[in-house]
């Protein structure tokens, strides 16, 4: 009944949010010559158009988990891997890396190592390229990506002439253009400036509602609690929380164990409840915040 009154739109809208973009079921990993399972018993499912910030030590095992969802491991990477990885509901070991790739946008660290074209414009065809998009479909695409990035005008200059943020945009742009269902970044702007940090962020703000769903791994808590619908922490290869930000970070005594900290705003509320005997809601934002101390004193001091 439901389903008989919504728009062909809607209906479309309505199967996406429905079904699982990325499963992980029961994975484990381990690389060779090593004594310990860098993954361990890894679950989690992502919707459509979701976005998942994976935070944790270092060593914790994000990057490892990031190439075993667009397939690096174990067909490059090689090592003991159990479990299963679903894509669209479609079990990723049934496929080959450039398959997967299809699908599977990847954004790395260092912007430079995946910029390798003359100009700004091969760079995002090269990609497309590979997957032989067609040279008018290609013109659509590169003119879209680059006006979702905020790079509109630079087509003709050389990639190496931008500023990290912007070689980062660029690197998110060449992914973009080739579609893919999933895009995962592995600490995307790590190497840059705070000036390139939010540059990066705002363009990834910008893109959510695009109905793609994206991966992140980075150890900005502050930016990841805003811009992720979904947050997982990992220590030592194991899921230690998965669940909305604030289901997260309000956890702050288990965020601590791992030295993790929550945004600041938490890591005050906090602290303030601590000194000071009391018990207001931990929020991470600041906006929640400001509206609990609102209600909660409002005509009371
Ligand atoms: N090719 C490899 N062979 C053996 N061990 C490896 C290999 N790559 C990574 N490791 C080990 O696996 C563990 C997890 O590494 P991984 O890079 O996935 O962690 P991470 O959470 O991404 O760390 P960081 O935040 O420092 O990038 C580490 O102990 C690392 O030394």
């Amino acid at each position: 009944m439901l389903i008989q009154a919504l728009s062909r739109n809607d209906r479309r809208r309505f199967s996406i949010v429905t079904k699982e973009a990325v499963r992980v079921k029961e994975l484990a990993f381990q690389y060779p010559d090593t004594e310990e399972k860098t993954l361990k018993d890894i679950n989690f499912t992502l919707r459509y158009g979701e976005i998942l910030g994976v935070v944790g030590p270092t060593g914790a095992g994000k990057s490892t988990l990031a190439m075993c969802l667009n397939g690096l491991i174990p067909e490059v990477i090689e090592g003991e891997l159990e479990g299963e990885v679903y894509i669209k509901e479609e079990n990723i070991q049934d496929f080959s890396v450039a398959d997967v790739s299809e699908y599977v946008g990847f954004v790395f660290q260092e912007p430079e190592n995946q910029l390798s074209q003359m100009t700004i414009e091969e760079e995002i065809a090269f990609g497309m390229g590979n997957l032989g998009v067609s040279r008018s479909e290609m013109e659509v695409r590169i003119k879209d990506a680059l006006a979702q990035v905020g790079l509109t005008g630079y087509e003709k200059r050389s990639p190496l002439a931008l500023s990290g943020g912007q070689q980062q945009r660029l690197a998110i742009a060449s992914v973009l253009a080739m579609r893919p269902s999933i895009m995962i970044m592995d600490e995307p702007t790590s190497m840059l400036d705070p000036k390139g940090k939010n540059e990066v962020y705002d363009v990834l703000q910008n893109l959510k509602g695009y109905d793609m769903t994206g991966i992140i791994i980075d150890h900005e808590v502050e930016r990841i609690a805003t811009y992720c619908d979904k947050i997982l922490v990992l220590n030592e290869g194991e899921v230690q929380a998965f669940g909305t930000p604030e289901e997260v970070f309000t956890q702050i005594e288990l965020l601590h164990q791992f030295q993790l900290n929550a945004p600041q705003v938490t890591e005050f509320l906090y602290r303030y409840n601590q000194e000071y005997q009391q018990d207001v809601k931990l929020s991470t934002t600041v906006k929640e915040a400001v509206a609990t101390f609102e209600s909660e004193y409002t005509g009371k001091v």
